[in-house]
């Protein structure tokens, strides 16, 4: 085991009924990195969280925290949460609520340090049940970090947020992992994953199917992307060895393929006017339904 590892799950498996949630999954997140939950609609994605937390028990295998069980309270202590259903008194305004769940711990953060951090200044005045759901989900994360969490769980955490709040979320939980906190985040935006993501644990059906960095998962797509601007038939390129699929977004081309040189080299050839070219690796999206479309 790594030693830095301050969350674990060792061939844990859970039942929900009939349904196999997580079989035989191990990870281990690590202090300093944001490690995504990634994988389709039931992939267990929340009972990994849930057996993390202590929510859920495990049917078999080992949940840990700071290298204790997961419901001592001493491990308990050093994570702060914030999953997708919150429920928090609706009348009471942003600065009550932050001062009770602040009253819970030993030494939190400042209410002007929570402020910074989730952008509250202009809403602590405001009651809660009156707040958009994006404002209420900055509330939510700004109590998820008051008790200066060394481990911090995100569960989908800039849905109904604008561009402006997510980014500037983004930049919080960047600057609390700089600082030593782990991040376990589970989102359906990639775009986030890519952006604030060390590694990436893929989920389907219930087992981790892959592990890695975002380039190491991007890598386990064979396909690429070739995309220019050309006055080709589609019908006729289509049928081009190597060409797995083509479509045409007006006078753009776009390509799917595994011999992007083979077939660069007779798209050079059947139009010498093909102009904007660009060969890209599929993207982690692609990834993702590749690796979960092998597992299945
Ligand atoms: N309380 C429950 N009772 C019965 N089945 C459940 C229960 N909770 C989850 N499941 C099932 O277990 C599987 C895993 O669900 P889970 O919620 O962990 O997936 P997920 O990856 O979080 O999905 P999503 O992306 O939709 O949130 C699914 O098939 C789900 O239907």
């Amino acid at each position: 085991m790594h030693t830095d590892v301050v969350a674990e799950l060792a061939n844990v498996t859970k039942r929900h009924g009939a349904v196999l949630a997580l079989d035989q999954v191990s990870l281990g997140i690590r202090a300093g990195e944001v490690y995504a939950l990634l994988g389709p609609n039931g992939a267990g994605k929340s009972t990994a969280i849930g057996c993390l937390l202590g929510l859920l028990p495990p049917d078999a295998g080992q949940v840990r925290l700071f290298g204790l069980a997961n419901r001592a309270m001493a491990a308990r202590r050093r994570v702060g949460v914030m999953l997708q259903t919150a429920t928090l008194s609706e009348n009471l305004t942003v600065i009550e609520v932050l001062n009770l769940v602040r009253s819970y711990y030993e030494a939190p953060r400042s209410i002007a340090d929570i402020v910074a951090m989730a952008g509250l200044q202009e809403i602590l005045q405001r009651r809660y049940g009156a707040l958009s759901v994006g404002q209420q989900r900055r509330v939510q994360f700004a109590l998820a970090v008051c008790g200066r969490p060394d481990l911090l769980f995100l569960d989908e955490p800039t849905v109904g947020m604008d561009t402006e709040s997510r980014t500037y979320l983004w930049s919080t939980v960047r600057h609390l992992v700089g600082g030593g906190c782990a991040v376990v985040l589970t989102t359906h935006y990639l775009e986030e994953a890519e952006a604030l993501a060390h590694r990436v644990g893929v989920l389907a059906r219930g087992r981790l199917v892959a592990e890695g960095d975002i380039e190491t998962i991007r890598a386990r797509v064979s396909y690429r992307q070739i995309r220019c601007v050309s006055g080709l038939d589609l019908a006729q390129l289509s049928g081009w060895s190597g060409v797995h699929d083509a479509e045409r977004q007006g006078e753009w081309l776009n390509i799917t393929t595994r011999e992007p040189e083979t077939v660069l080299r007779r798209l050079l050839q059947a139009d010498t006017a093909v102009r904007e070219l660009e060969v890209r690796r599929a993207g982690l999206a692609e990834a993702l339904n590749e690796i979960t479309r092998e597992a299945a």
